[in-house]
């Protein structure tokens, strides 16, 4: 596509304009394996379960480590908005984060090579999905226009060639697929091992399951969007954290007029978790799917809500008003929707624009 040079996107790590978040209750030496991508990069580590223990980071990262104590001292009563031995804890890395990007990362991950036997450098993909837009309005049937060697197709507006800023690149899993546990169950020698070399824009009012594996997004645009949710310990329901971000997210950027982007880059899912402890975590999620994506494909925002933040702040209202007759638990996400926003303002508080004297733009 004219006008984006993807090489020099390529070449240009952003280094300081990304943190990579890990959630982790293992831990993190698949970092060794992926020192030639990820060294420049800042780390913040989110160690879940027991923080007494002492978890080895790999020689010569960057990182900032927090455990449990360290989420409780710093967001104090409102720490119980972080979920506790359950991945989504991996938001509150997204909330003291102050880059323009985030990239997430489980600790089972490792670097996978394309179909030439070249190892895949998922920053790089991820960031050109990023800074390349989005193209919510109309499907291109050659997929991502805006990569190398392709372009729109015939019939594609010239209205809409424009695209719209990207706001999520959803990357994908090859060995171990993101399934949930019935179908782990009855397919338990699976393994993803077809690479498919697209990227597409995810469709305005469509939505999709989002997985936290190999996860890239925008946090100045959608980052109050990206809450994982309350699950794990405490909570009748786990493994959900994700989808629950993905469809809160997806609705804000529709909403919000910004793209969301799926496929490369892939990277090499390692272990597959225990299908009968995943049933446990997850059956309720089960049921309630057939009512959350409902809702969340109904959901409309007012002209109101023009930032994430007041997004979430109305799909919060919607969730207690419409999901509670599902069950008494989303009384309690509603309210720690709520607490997270306000952590996220708290940690997060607008920049001040300034005027070309360098006084304080006033606010309208
Ligand atoms: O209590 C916990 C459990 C796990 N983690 C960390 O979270 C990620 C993902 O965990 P894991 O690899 O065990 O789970 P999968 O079933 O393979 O992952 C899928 O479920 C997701 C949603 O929960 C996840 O993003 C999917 O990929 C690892 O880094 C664990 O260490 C945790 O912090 N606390
Ligand atoms: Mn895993």
């Amino acid at each position: 596509m004219a006008g984006y040079n993807l090489e020099a996107i390529e070449a240009a790590p952003l280094k300081d304009d990304l943190d990579i978040v890990i959630p982790t209750i293992r831990s993190l030496d698949f970092l060794e394996q992926w020192r030639p991508f990820l060294h420049h990069y800042h780390l913040i580590i989110v160690q879940d379960g027991d923080p007494s223990i002492k978890i080895r980071v790999p020689e010569g990262y960057d990182y900032e480590l927090y455990n449990r104590n360290d989420i409780n001292r710093i967001l104090g009563p409102r720490a119980n908005c972080i979920s506790y031995k359950d991945g989504g804890c991996r938001c509150f890395g997204f909330m003291v984060s102050k880059k323009k990007y985030i990239y997430t990362i489980d600790d089972d991950c490792f670097v996978a090579k394309d179909p030439s036997g070249k190892d895949i450098n998922v920053i790089a993909q991820h960031i050109k999905n990023l800074e390349t837009p989005s193209t919510p309005h109309y499907f291109n049937t050659l997929y991502d226009p805006f990569r190398d060697g392709t372009d729109f197709v015939r019939g594609y507006p010239f209205s809409l060639r424009e695209g719209v800023q990207t706001a999520i690149s959803h990357g994908l899993w090859l060995n171990i697929p993101d399934y949930d546990a019935p179908t782990q169950l009855v397919k338990p020698r699976e393994r993803n091992t077809r690479y498919v070399d697209a990227v597409m824009t995810i469709p305005k009012r469509v939505l999709y399951p989002m997985c936290g594996m190999n996860l890239a997004f925008n946090r100045e645009l959608v980052g109050p969007a990206m809450y994982f949710g309350l699950m794990g310990e405490g909570q009748p329901i786990s493994r959900y954290d994700d989808m629950w971000a993905g469809w809160a997210a997806k609705v804000v950027c529709d909403h919000l007029g910004f793209g969301v982007k799926t496929g490369l880059p892939y990277l090499w899912h390692s272990k597959a978790s225990n299908p009968f402890v995943n049933l446990k975590k997850e059956h309720k999620g089960l049921h309630w799917q057939e009512d959350m994506v409902p809702f969340f494909q109904n959901l409309r925002l007012s002209k109101e809500s023009d930032t994430a933040a007041k997004c979430y702040m109305e799909i919060s209202n919607m969730t207690k008003e419409k999901l509670t007759k599902v069950d008494p638990y989303f009384e309690k996400l509603a309210d720690a929707m709520v607490v997270w926003i306000e952590a996220w303002e708290e940690l997060n508080p607008p920049v001040k624009k300034k005027q070309s004297d360098g006084k304080d733009v006033k606010a309208k």
